[in-house]
């Protein structure tokens, strides 16, 4: 199976709050909290869906941001080339999109919360 190439965006505020939204149950890793983020486009950088799955899914603009970690995750049931980004600056303020629970959590909360097993490495570092 091919892998499929994914980009999160870890948006972090100026109070150092990190955005978090809840994955429906019926999808893939399905009631975890996750980082806004989604599937790469054909023709569309790893940065550019970054941007767009933001808009998408939580109606910000990135400003500054940078490329945290390129990572390979086996769930078994799909193989996932991860690109995380760490957004510093935007514009805009956040609100779900498609109906889904969303924090603003600092790194101690942050640390109770169950995210999908690719997250692990990644929240360690923030
Ligand atoms: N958005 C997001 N996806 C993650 C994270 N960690 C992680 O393993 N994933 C996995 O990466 C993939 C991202 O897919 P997604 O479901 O967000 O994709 P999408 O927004 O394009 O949704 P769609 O397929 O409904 O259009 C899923 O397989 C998901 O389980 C994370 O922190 N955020
Ligand atoms: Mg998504």
């Amino acid at each position: 199976m091919k892998n499929i190439d994914i980009s999160i965006a870890v948006v972090k505020n100026t109070q150092n709050l990190f955005l978090i939204c809840l994955r429906p149950d019926h999808v893939h890793q399905g009631g975890k909290w996750e980082f806004p983020g989604g599937k790469i486009k054909k023709n569309e950088s790893a940065e550019q869906a970054m941007l767009r799955e933001l808009k998408e899914e939580v109606a910000i603009t990135a400003v500054d941001y940078r490329l945290l970690e390129s990572t390979f995750f086996d769930y078994g049931d799909k193989q996932l080339n991860l690109n995380f980004f760490l957004v510093s600056q935007f514009d805009g303020e956040a609100l779900a999109q498609e109906g889904q629970r969303m924090e603003w959590v600092n790194k101690a909360e942050l640390l109770t919360y169950s995210f999908p097993d690719a997250n692990a490495a990644i929240i360690k570092k923030l």
